[in-house]
């Protein structure tokens, strides 16, 4: 009796705890998400009808394999249907302001520059947030570092990093930048002297930009930044090459595997980079390197004395590892988008060439201060940043109700600012917003863009891109050193098609005929 008497208690309490489950799934899957529907239709903001607990995820995978199938033989370059062609549908029907939902998270999505301008007018840089989904996701690769972070504990990591990418900060860093590009350079002769003058661009400018993020950031000379880099690199892949349903509850269970592979390698790098971290901070003051976490570490020390405005070391290895991620592809793809165009434009080559030779003269013995009247060539990158932005979208989150007209943005709203769809919206930029037209830069910074919003391949307001000047250093140095020295032309191997993955990338590689001058 008494072992009947027990064996009821522990089926009664696995029966418990069944329904607690069965209620917390049922109540976070569906019926939370229909009570935050339900509220957003009232406030004015309609779109895609979800069906829960995937909300429109299975549409969004569904137009992407339709599209992805179909390679464009052709170079065009409107791209916004093949890349967002869930986006673009539903544009057509719902405008560009509408909310689709990851889950059981809602989106607001925004193509529209003056609703983002209505809306950034009201709400400051510090009080915006970035969506809780993606901190939690892609903790391992940014943890609280700088694109993460929100309110106050942004302007302190604001403050302490923006200026370590001041102009005379970055010039300390140029030598190392040409060193690596000269590296890929005698690659390139040796491949071509080898009778084989097709290169997988692509490859090559993300292994160099790669190096030159990892020497930047910390010096990478010795094994252990070697090794944190590798690993770096092991995590992104780790996490965009896996089928995630992030916004969807308890999604991260889907794919254990994966998870627990990518919390594994992010805790390995937190571990490395401390080390090298600590033993930096012993001789900073000795041998004082010019890298940005030289920088970073001279800056926190110089602020030591008023209280709260310091780094930990556990934050500064997470803003090592947003450099890392934050700017080494998206440099290496803005170099990697331009050499297409340019071997798909001659004229712009030569055009290029020439100006190199007028204001650079020798580039064996590059003078950086040169660089800043490579007018041409900025104009250049402005386009191409413009056709194929490498941050394809920029996102927020509402930390309050913001007002917009009639509409009211609650709380918590998590919003996705389409870059690809409004850079090539042939409203804002004319009929031929779909052609590489870099003169269109020439005389207005805004390449012509009817509206001030409409142009943000380095986002917006307070929170906009702190590391942008270490890539127009990059760029011009990289472009100077191989455009003096190769021209390209588009191999015929080569597949147009460009594809999100975290960053807008060619998925089948860049292969380039390349041939010395
Ligand atoms: C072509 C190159 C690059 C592009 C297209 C790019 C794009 C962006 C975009 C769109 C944002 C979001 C801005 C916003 O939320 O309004 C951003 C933020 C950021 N980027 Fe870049 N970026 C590039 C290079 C770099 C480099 C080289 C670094 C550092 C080494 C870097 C570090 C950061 C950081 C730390 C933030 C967060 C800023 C903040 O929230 O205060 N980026 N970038």
């Amino acid at each position: 009796m008494e072992f009947l008497g027990l064996y009821g208690l522990l089926v009664a309490f696995y029966v418990v705890l069944f329904l607690f489950l069965f209620f917390i799934l049922i109540f976070s899957w569906w019926v939370f998400p229909n009570q935050k529907l339900k509220m957003l239709k009232k406030c004015g903001l309609e779109g895609p009808t979800p069906s829960f607990p995937l909300g429109n995820i299975e549409e969004m995978k569904r137009k992407s394999i339709i599209k992805s199938s179909v390679v464009s033989s052709n170079l065009l370059h409107d791209i916004h249907s093949y890349v967002f062609p869930y986006f673009s549908t539903w544009q057509k029907s719902h405008g560009k302001v509408f909310v689709y939902w990851l889950g059981t998270e809602p989106f607001l999505y925004i193509a529209e520059p003056e609703f983002l301008k209505k809306m950034s007018t009201v709400v400051l840089a510090k009080r915006w947030g970035k969506p809780s989904v993606f901190r939690n996701d892609r903790d391992p690769m940014f943890g609280s570092g700088l694109v993460m972070v929100e309110g106050n504990e942004w302007v302190r990591h604001r403050h302490i990093v923006a200026p370590a990418f001041n102009p005379i900060n970055l010039k300390g860093m140029a030598n190392m930048m040409v060193e690596s590009t000269n590296q890929m350079v005698d690659r390139w002769f040796t491949q071509i002297n080898c009778g084989n003058p097709e290169i997988d661009v692509e490859r090559e400018i993300i292994a160099t930009a790669g190096e030159i993020i990892a020497r930047t950031s910390f010096g990478m000379k010795d094994d252990n930044a070697r090794d944190v880099f590798d690993k770096l690199r092991a995590l992104q892949m780790t996490l965009f090459k896996t089928n995630r349903y992030v916004g969807v509850p308890f999604g991260k269970y889907f794919n254990v595997k994966k998870t627990l592979e990518a919390k594994k390698l992010g805790k390995e790098i937190d571990e490395l980079l401390l080390s090298i971290i600590e033993s930096r901070k012993k001789s900073a003051r000795k041998n004082g390197q010019q890298d940005l976490l030289g920088l970073l570490l001279e800056e926190n020390h110089e602020v030591d004395g008023s209280s709260g405005k310091t780094l930990t070391s556990r934050e500064v290895v997470d803003e090592c590892k947003t450099f890392f991620f934050g700017g080494h592809e998206t440099t290496a793809l803005a170099i990697t988008w331009t050499l297409l165009l340019l071997a798909m434009h001659p004229d712009w080559q030569t055009q290029l060439r020439d100006e190199i030779r007028e204001v650079v003269g020798n580039t064996e013995e590059l003078d950086i201060s040169m660089l800043a009247g490579l007018k041409k060539m900025k104009c250049v990158m402005n386009e191409v940043l413009r056709l194929y932005p490498p941050s394809p979208n920029v996102q927020r989150q509402a930390r309050e109700d913001i007002k917009v007209d009639d509409i009211t943005v609650p709380n918590g709203t998590n919003m996705w600012i389409d870059v690809v769809g409004m850079h090539h919206d042939p409203e804002l930029w004319g009929k031929d917003a779909n052609e590489f037209r870099p003169e269109r830069f020439m005389n207005d910074v805004n390449g012509g863009c009817k509206h001030k919003m409409g142009y943000l391949p380095f986002g917006f307001g307070g929170r906009m891109c702190v590391g942008r000047n270490l890539t127009f250093m990059e760029y011009k140095i990289v472009l100077t050193l191989v455009l003096s020295k190769f021209s390209f032309k588009v191999s015929p191997d080569y597949k147009h098609s460009p594809a999100i993955m975290l960053s807008l990338r060619p998925s089948h590689g860049l292969p380039l005929i390349v041939e010395p001058l």
